[in-house]
C-alpha cells in the first residue's frame, strides 16, 4: 500500500530533538519510498499564497500577443512564457494542455525587466524568498536523514538557482488529441520541487508497482517531491517519481486548473558526486549541477 505522507514541517523548524528526530525519519521513508509528500504547517502565509494564484490568473488571461512578447527564449535562462502545447513532458505524447510562465532569482532583482512580466511584482519576490525558505528547511531534513551535516545541502544551494514556474491548464473546449493531457508523465530535474496546486485536481503519481495514485490538493499544505539531480545525488536512495496532470473526466475539465511549481536547483558549480559511496558503487559519474540542468532541459525543447 502506497500513500503520500503528510509531514507536519512546523514539528521540524520548532519541535525539540526527539520531534525533529521523528521527521527527519518521515522525510528519509518518503523520500526513499515514494519521492512525494505533503507538508503541513510550510511556514508560508495563506494569503501569499492566494494572491500569487491571483496575479497568475490575470497574467494568463492576458491576449495571447502580450504574452508572447515574453516568451521563453533559452535554456540558459529558462524564463518567460511558455505557450500550450508547446513543451510535451512526455516526449511520446502530443504537447502539453498548458501554459506557462518562468521565473528566476536574476530576474527579479534585475531593474529592466519589463513592466508586464509577473517578475516586476514585489509579492513574486515575496513568494520566491519564502519558498527558499520551506525549501531550505526541507533540504536540512534531508541532510540530516542521509547522516550528513545540516548543512550540507543548503550552502550548495545558496545561490538560489532557482525556478519558479506558474502555470494554467485552460479548460477544454474540443476533445484531446489522443494521449494528450495537461502534463505528461514526467519527473523533474533539479533537486527537489515545491508544488502549489487549487482544489481542481488531476496530479497523479506513479508508485513503485507502476500504479498511478491521485495527490489531490489538501488545504495549506505544500507537495514536495525529489528530482532526478536528488535521486543521482543519492545513488538512488532518494527516489524521482514519475508523476503527470490527467484530464478530468467530469465538468472539471470546463474549469481551468492553476498550480505553482517552485524547481530547486543547487549552485551552477556544485559537484554532484554520489554522496555514501564510500559504501556503494555509484550508478553514475561525477557532474557539475549547471551541466546537468543545462543538457536536461536542451533534451526538453
Ligand atoms: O501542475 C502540477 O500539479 C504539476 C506540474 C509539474 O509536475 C511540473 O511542472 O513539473
Ligand atoms: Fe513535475
Amino acid at each position: 500500500m502506497f500513500a503520500i505522507p503528510i509531514i507536519d514541517l512546523a514539528a521540524f523548524s520548532n519541535g525539540d530533538a526527539v520531534t525533529r528526530q521523528r521527521v527527519v525519519k518521515q522525510v528519509y521513508q518518503a523520500c526513499h519510498e515514494i519521492g512525494f509528500m505533503y507538508l503541513q504547517n510550510p511556514g508560508i502565509s495563506k494569503d501569499l499564497v492566494q494572491q500569487v494564484f491571483a496575479l497568475n490568473k490575470s497574467f494568463f488571461n492576458l491576449p495571447l500577443t502580450v504574452k508572447q512578447q515574453l516568451a521563453w527564449s533559452n535554456e540558459f535562462s529558462n524564463t518567460g512564457y511558455v505557450g500550450i502545447e508547446r513543451e510535451s513532458l512526455d516526449s511520446n505524447k502530443p504537447g502539453d494542455l498548458k501554459e506557462a510562465f518562468n521565473v528566476s532569482k536574476a530576474e527579479l532583482t534585475c531593474p529592466t525587466v519589463s513592466s508586464i512580466s509577473p517578475a516586476k511584482n514585489p509579492k513574486i519576490f515575496t513568494f520566491f524568498q519564502a519558498c527558499t525558505e520551506i525549501a531550505n528547511k526541507v533540504l536540512q531534513a534531508f541532510a540530516l536523514a542521509l547522516e550528513l551535516p545540516e548543512d550540507f545541502f543548503t550552502t550548495r544551494h545558496n545561490r538560489q538557482h532557482h525556478t519558479l514556474r506558474s502555470l494554467h491548464y485552460p479548460p477544454l473546449q474540443t476533445l484531446a488529441k489522443p494521449g494528450q493531457v495537461r502534463a505528461g508523465e514526467h519527473s523533474d530535474y533539479g533537486s527537489l520541487t515545491l508544488l502549489f496546486q487549487d482544489e481542481v485536481g488531476g496530479l497523479e503519481v506513479q508508485t513503485k508497482t507502476g500504479d498511478w495514485i491521485a495527490a489531490p490538493a489538501i488545504p495549506d499544505t505544500v507537495v514536495v517531491n525529489t528530482g532526478d539531480l536528488m535521486q543521482r545525488w543519492t545513488n538512488h536512495v532518494f527516489c524521482s517519481t514519475k508523476h503527470r496532470v490527467i484530464i478530468p473526466n467530469d465538468s472539471r475539465v470546463k474549469q481551468s486548473r492553476y498550480s505553482i511549481a517552485f524547481f530547486c536547483h543547487p549552485n551552477d558549480d556544485t559537484e554532484i558526486a554520489c554522496l555514501g559511496c564510500d559504501r556503494e558503487q555509484p550508478i553514475y559519474p561525477p557532474i557539475l549541477a549547471g551541466e546537468y540542468l543545462l543538457q536536461r532541459l536542451q533534451a526538453t525543447y
